[in-house]
Parts: C-alpha cells; structure tokens; sequence
C-alpha cells in the first residue's frame, strides 16, 4: 500500500510577489527649484513587466526616465528599485543600486564616448565596476545579440551608422544585467527595420533575463505592440 499524501499544513510558506522593479511616488523634478517640471508623479514597473509611457512634447517624460535611471535627483518623493530605497542618498546612490538600471537614450551619439571602440564602450561598465575578466565571456554573445558582428567592434563611433551606434548603447545598457532598462526613444531616430531589431533585440533579453522594462516614445502603435501596457503621463499625476 503506497503512503498516504501528507494532509497540506498551514505552516507551508506563503507564496512571495516580487518587488516592483521600479516604484516612483509623489516624484516632484525639474531643473529650476521654483517650476519642478514633474509634480507629485507617481508608477510602478512591475517585476519584468514592460510599461510603456505616452505624453506631448515637454510633459517631462525624458526628465521621469532620468529619475527612474537615477542620474537626475528629484526634490521630493521616493524611488525605489526592486524593493530598495534608492532617494536620499547625500551624494549619488550606490554603485549596486545604480547598475540596477540600465539606459539607452534617443541620440547615440551625444551618450557614446567617440574615443572609445564600440567593444570598448560596451564593455567599459564591466571594467568600471571590477568585472574585467568577464569581459572576454560575455562580449561577443551580447553583441551578437544585438546584431553587431565582424569588424564592427573594432570601430569607433564616427566609423558608424547611427542604427550600429544605438545597438552597442543598447548592448552596453544590458551588460551588468540590469533588472530594469529605461529606453528613453530609443528608435526615435532610426528606420523601421533597425527599429524592429532592435525592439526584438530587447525582447530577446527580457525573455532571457526577466529583466522589466520602461519605454518612454511618442509612438503609440510600436509602445503598444512592445509593452504589456502603456501610460499616459497625465495619469501619473495626483487625481
Ligand atoms: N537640462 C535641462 N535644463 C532645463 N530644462 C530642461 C532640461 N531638460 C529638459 N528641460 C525642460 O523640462 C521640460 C520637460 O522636458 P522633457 O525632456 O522631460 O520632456 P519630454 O516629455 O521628454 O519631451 P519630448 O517628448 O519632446 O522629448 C521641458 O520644458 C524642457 O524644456
């Protein structure tokens, strides 16, 4: 006679959700102390989950992806990332908070270093946080996976396209494995077939990775198709 099934008890371990990855509140930014340009601004990012964010033209959407990157530093409200409190630190946030997030902005050419090889550039945050020996081992799979092969490497950004540029920023956002990626029109400037690699680049990853992602775009029929959802910024705003 086969035992019975032990009769389940309550002490069995209550399932976890895992933290957003990216919880802003009551977020008031901006660049003059006096006009914040975001006020009381509030979303969540679900734990790899996808968000998309739609606004007019200088509503702040750039200036709420920063905060949510944590290179701009709001003047009230909190930011938290995976669960950890990434606001009010004295001088910046730590590095292990800040790798936790990675960027890619609309125009490669004012973020990528033009000294640095597109190798370089992506492996450079590997090299700035001590990880150099990983370099030789993740590379090459990551730069494949955004389609930058061959002697592309090898060359610095004024030897390449904008759409070749944008793949290695993208590569170099991805590389300490982020659990978020902020895309702030991250295709705004490029044609519609490099648009499709590299949003399928992205899928790529997040599929691979879980990593969660926020979009920010003017384009509502890629957002759409891209994200799980999509906000509108007037939404974020206190009713
Ligand atoms: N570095 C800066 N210094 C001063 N003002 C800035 C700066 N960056 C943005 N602004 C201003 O902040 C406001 C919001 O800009 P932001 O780029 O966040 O808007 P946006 O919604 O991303 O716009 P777009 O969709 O056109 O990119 C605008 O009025 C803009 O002029």
């Amino acid at each position: 006679m086969p035992e019975p099934a032990p009769e389940p008890t309550c002490e069995t371990a209550p399932e976890t959700t895992p933290e957003p990855a990216l919880e802003l509140r009551g977020i008031t930014a901006g660049y003059d102390r006096r006009e914040p340009v975001l006020r009381e601004v509030s979303l969540t990012v679900g734990d790899g989950e996808a968000v998309g964010l739609l606004g007019p033209s200088g509503c702040g959407k750039s200036t709420l992806a920063r905060v949510a990157a944590l290179l701009h530093r709001p003047q009230a409200g909190t930011v938290r990332l995976a669960g950890r409190p990434a606001h009010g630190f004295h001088h910046r946030a730590p590095r292990e908070l800040r790798t936790t997030v990675g960027v890619v902005f609309q125009q490669p050419r004012l973020a990528a270093d033009p000294r640095l090889t597109l190798a370089d550039l992506i492996a450079e945050p590997l090299r700035a946080t001590g990880r150099r020996a990983e370099v030789r081992v993740r590379l090459p799979a990551l730069a494949a996976s955004v389609g930058l092969g061959g002697d592309l490497l090898a060359r610095r950004p004024h030897e390449v396209s904008d759409g070749q540029l944008q793949r290695a920023c993208l590569a170099r956002a991805l590389v300490l494995r982020p659990r978020l990626l902020v895309c702030d029109e991250m295709t705004a400037m490029l044609d519609a077939s490099t648009t499709a690699a590299l949003v399928a680049a992205v899928e790529e990853y997040r599929r691979e990775h879980g990593t969660a992602l926020l979009a920010v775009g003017h384009d509502r029929v890629l957002l759409e198709r891209w994200c799980d959802r999509t906000v509108e910024f007037k939404t974020l705003l206190p009713r």
